[in-house]
């Protein structure tokens, strides 16, 4: 059947209800069989008053795991990693057990602690603490092993920012090279995904980009401005910069086979549930959402202070949006603009 035109009246109401829950503004862009359709609401910048920008760039966040996860999957499509091998083969003695996989790390299954929930256990004052400071590698894994691991290998999803700092570690090891100079051979040039890029430790976002804005814990306390940050704490687990049409690009061409073997791209679509509603799963560093019209979408979420995003395709590749408000610690306003997916994807809802 042919899919439904988007309902960009429900996407422009998704944006305005992540304002009034808020966020200054919000964007989205869809790429269809009928081209493109942007929407968006509110300010890009709270001083300036200007207004948001799909053409602006912003921090992406955890979209930035499936970056790393396609850089890592062409390394097993060229024989360079295995999946099913212990990550201590690759990198001895990182791990205290042989038995976590690199299929583990991608699936959120290695049992890895998650260092940013005591990182940011107090949300400003963590995020404080860390904006400037550079981390390496080796300091994230030895927050993770500081406490207690959450699964045996392998038994239960249980998602970890640790998983994907690791993941950056094999694909340093692996290739000789930053994560950097990976995500830009492989992924960026080839795309021509001319406004996304890998800046750590950088804290500028350059060119034309939006301010994001976190919420204190505090109720009623004042914004704060969070656009400039190294990322560090996140890395290869969320420090890519990017704009709503890369991030379609990315989806597209990733659906569409132009990054990985058809059996590599099956592997990584290839999903176990995270929750019990059974709408919601996760692959190889790449989510599955089934909406409500029986559409199932791939991508990934992403929240870094000051920045929610929404980055997510059909399996054809034929339809894409990538949605973002410039706020955060606010999970209402994720939600509601989480509510974009089904109104791009879904369209109007008939009577
Ligand atoms: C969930 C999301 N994950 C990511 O994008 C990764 C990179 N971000 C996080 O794990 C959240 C870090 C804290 C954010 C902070 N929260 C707090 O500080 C809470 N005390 C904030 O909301 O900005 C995903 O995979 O979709």
């Amino acid at each position: 059947a042919a899919a439904p035109a988007p309902d960009m009246d429900g996407v422009t109401a998704a944006l305005n209800s992540a304002m009034a829950n808020g966020a200054p503004g919000a964007m989205a862009r869809f790429t269809g069989p009928e081209g493109v359709r942007t929407r968006m609401a509110g300010v890009r910048d709270r001083v300036s008053g200007e207004a948001m920008d799909t053409r602006a760039r912003f921090r992406i966040g955890s979209v930035s795991k499936t970056f790393s996860s396609v850089v890592l999957l062409q390394l097993v499509d060229e024989g360079r990693l295995e999946l099913d091998a212990p990550v201590n083969r690759y990198l001895p003695g990182l791990l205290p057990d042989d038995r976590i996989t690199v299929r583990h790390l991608l699936t959120h299954r290695s049992g890895l602690a998650d260092y940013t929930e005591a990182m940011f256990a107090k949300t400003v004052p963590g995020f404080e603490a860390v904006r400037n400071r550079v981390f390496t590698y080796q300091e994230l894994v030895d927050l993770s092993l500081a406490e207690p691991r959450t699964t045996e290998p392998g038994v239960a999803y249980k998602y970890s920012n640790a998983n994907f700092v690791v993941v950056g570690m094999l694909i340093e090891k692996a290739t000789g090279t930053p994560v950097a100079k990976q995500y830009e051979r492989r992924i960026i040039k080839p795309l021509q995904l001319r406004h996304t890029s890998y800046v750590h430790p950088e804290t500028q976002i350059k060119g034309r980009h939006v301010r994001g804005y976190l919420h204190p814990d505090e109720e009623g306390a004042p914004l704060v401005d969070s656009t400039e940050q190294t990322a560090s704490w996140a890395q290869s687990a969320g420090a890519v910069i990017s704009d709503p049409a890369d991030l379609n690009t990315f989806t597209t061409a990733l659906m569409r086979g132009s990054l990985l073997s058809p059996r590599m791209l099956d592997a990584m679509t290839t999903v176990t549930p995270t929750d019990a509603t059974q709408t919601r799963f996760y692959g190889l560093g790449l989510r599955r959402y089934d909406l409500s019209c029986g559409t199932q979408v791939y991508g990934h979420t992403g929240t870094v202070q000051g920045y929610y995003t929404y980055a997510f395709a059909t399996r054809d590749g034929r339809r894409a949006l990538s949605a973002m408000a410039n706020t955060s610690n606010r999970g209402a306003a994720n939600t509601a603009l989480g509510g974009s997916l089904e109104a791009a994807f879904c369209g109007k809802k008939t009577a």
